[in-house]
């Protein structure tokens, strides 16, 4: 069986509130076997499709996105919380297993009919990636898969992406 990430996850009890148990992935990205295991694995679910944008959210989705774009020849594409893009954006609220939030994205970063690789680290409610789904789409953008290290199925965020290609390391 291929080696799973798992071991490199640590899980903190509530974090950043009561009741969310917070899937910790530094020891992941603090471990150099660790850190390449995830981006080989990630690299496998792609799988021969052509990217033209990695698109990742601030900040943990940046930490592999941007290794994926060069790894892929892609160009990179950040999506931002509110007021830290300096060009003209398209802006979509969105509501977090733990609050509500705002995430940009710039109005020229995606041309229309470019293939698109949308990651994150994370998926929970589903919340940010369906976000991020609608301005990749308002640009033109063709989705071709939405991958994450880790779905926590239990709050069924798939269902917010159940029209896509979702692949993610692991499951919980
Ligand atoms: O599926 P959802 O319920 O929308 O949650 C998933 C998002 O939450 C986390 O980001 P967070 O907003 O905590 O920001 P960070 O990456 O800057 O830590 C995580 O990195 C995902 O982007
Ligand atoms: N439980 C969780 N752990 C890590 N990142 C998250 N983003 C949203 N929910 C999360």
């Amino acid at each position: 069986m291929e080696e799973s990430i798992e071991k490199y996850i640590r899980d903190v009890k509530d974090f950043p509130k009561e009741g969310i148990m917070f899937k910790d992935i530094t020891p992941l990205i603090g471990h150099p076997e660790g850190f390449k295991l995830a981006i080989n694995q990630l690299l496998e679910q792609v799988d021969g499709l052509s990217i033209d944008k990695v698109v990742s959210m601030e900040s943990r989705g940046f930490f592999f996105g941007s290794v994926l774009a060069d790894r892929l020849n892609a160009g990179f594409v950040p999506v931002r919380k509110p007021g830290k893009l300096p060009f003209d954006t398209y802006k979509q609220e969105y509501a977090l297993e733990y609050g509500t939030d705002t995430l940009e994205m710039h109005i020229d970063a995606i041309e229309k009919g470019e293939k698109v690789l949308i990651h994150d680290d994370v998926l929970a409610t589903g919340g940010t990636a369906e976000a991020v789904v609608k301005m990749v789409e308002k640009a033109g953008g063709e989705i071709v898969l939405i991958s994450f290290l880790i779905n926590l199925a239990f709050l069924k965020g798939e269902e917010k992406i159940k029209n896509y290609n979702v692949k993610s390391l692991l499951t919980y």
